[in-house]
């Protein structure tokens, strides 16, 4: 197969597909897209290097198949990259458990999934900022379903785009929104996960590799998903346990909070969330270690992360209209 020369993972260092660890119901896809991308790697089976040829081509493939009949959690699927998410898979054919705390907008999503061909598709309403919250949606899976393939955590609570008004209570609730829950929902799912090899996706952001100003409190939460999921990923290895994690650094997605909290400051152009949505789906069932969404803007960031520092934080500086922002005043009591 002629690989497209430019093509979205050709820039990307997220290390591809694992074909070693691609459990049996992955097997089956992989399979199938292998021989439909006639790749003829030499390589098989996939050493699990980043340019294994198969695995690159595999990343070039559509995922439909893949996701047909799997039991599929999406948090924060009532609006922005989680809805998309849900329409993606209900167009696989996949069972969809959806999230979020309104419930007008969870509803409507859950009938144009069905409408566009989900195995099944039903909601639990509620707020990430209880783990009590976030157990019962991994309870409901398992009475409705009995078992889950992939669970994507994708919820955010409300933050601010703004200087850091010394908020304490604002920081704590956003810990137990953006990260606490993501813990809660893990540990409760991780039986099942085992027992049918599979994936859980974590939606992150650039904003949890490199902190950039006005984000203080979201970049936190997002810098922690990366400390917890990346040493869950190592100790599910070392015990053998086949459950894919995959961290989705994103960067900015044209979803309408995003939008109307950043437009007035970041210059640059937002990606589309329909394309980022299938992006994780794809990185989630080909078990990548990351994805960087998009690409061609978030691993040249990473780079200089490492190799420029100071040069990254001057451009992330020059790159926003910071007269545009609109300092709020303090919170009561914090002394600022
Ligand atoms: N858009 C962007 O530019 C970027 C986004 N990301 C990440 O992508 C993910 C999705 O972002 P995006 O689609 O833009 O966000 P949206 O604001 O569009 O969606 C957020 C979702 O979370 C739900 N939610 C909000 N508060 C709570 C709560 N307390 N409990 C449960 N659910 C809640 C919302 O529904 P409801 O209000 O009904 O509860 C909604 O469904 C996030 O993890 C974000 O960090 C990363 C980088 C860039
Ligand atoms: C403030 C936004 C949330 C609005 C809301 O809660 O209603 C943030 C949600 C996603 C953030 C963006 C992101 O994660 C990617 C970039 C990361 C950089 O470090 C800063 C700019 C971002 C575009 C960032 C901006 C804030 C959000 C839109």
């Amino acid at each position: 197969m002629q690989l497209t020369a430019v093509n979205i993972y050709s820039f990307s260092l997220s290390t591809p597909a694992n074909c070693r660890a691609a459990p049996r119901w992955a097997g089956a896809w992989l399979g199938a897209a292998a021989a439909a991308a006639s790749c003829g790697s030499t390589e098989e089976p996939c050493t699990g290097g980043v340019w294994c040829r198969l695995c690159t081509a595999l990343s070039s493939a559509s995922p439909p198949e893949m996701l047909r009949g799997k039991r599929v959690i999406v948090t924060g699927a009532s609006s922005g990259i989680g809805e998309q998410m849900a329409y993606h898979l209900a167009r696989m054919g996949a069972h969809v458990l959806l999230t979020a705390r309104t419930e007008a907008k969870l509803q409507k999503v859950v009938d144009k999934c069905l409408d566009l061909g989900a195995a099944s598709a039903r909601y639990v309403s509620g707020s990430m900022e209880s783990t009590a919250f976030a157990e019962e949606v991994v309870k409901e899976a398992e009475n409705t379903w009995g078992g889950l393939d992939m669970l994507i955590l994708n919820h955010i609570g409300h933050s601010f785009f703004d200087f850091f008004n010394g908020d304490v209570d604002h920081v704590r609730k956003l810990m137990e929104t953006n990260f606490l829950s993501y813990v809660a929902m893990t540990v409760s799912a991780l039986p099942m996960l085992k027992e049918s090899e599979g994936s859980i996706v974590v939606v992150s952001s650039v904003s949890g590799k490199v902190a950039s100003p006005f984000t203080a409190p979201y970049s936190a939460t997002k810098f922690a998903l990366e400390g917890f999921f990346s040493s869950l990923r190592h100790e599910l290895i070392i015990e053998n346990v086949n459950v894919s994690v995959t961290l989705c650094i994103l960067g900015y997605i044209n979803t309408e909070s995003a939008v109307r909290a950043v437009s007035h400051v970041i210059k640059e152009a937002p990606a589309p969330k329909e394309e980022c949505a299938l992006e994780i789906i794809r990185s989630g069932a080909l078990r990548q270690r990351e994805l960087h969404y998009p690409a061609s803007t978030v691993t040249p960031i990473l780079l200089l992360r490492d190799f420029a520092p100071e040069f990254l934080d001057g451009l992330i500086r020059s790159n926003m209209r910071v007269e545009n922002i609109k300092r709020a005043p303090p919170p009561q009591g914090s002394g600022h």
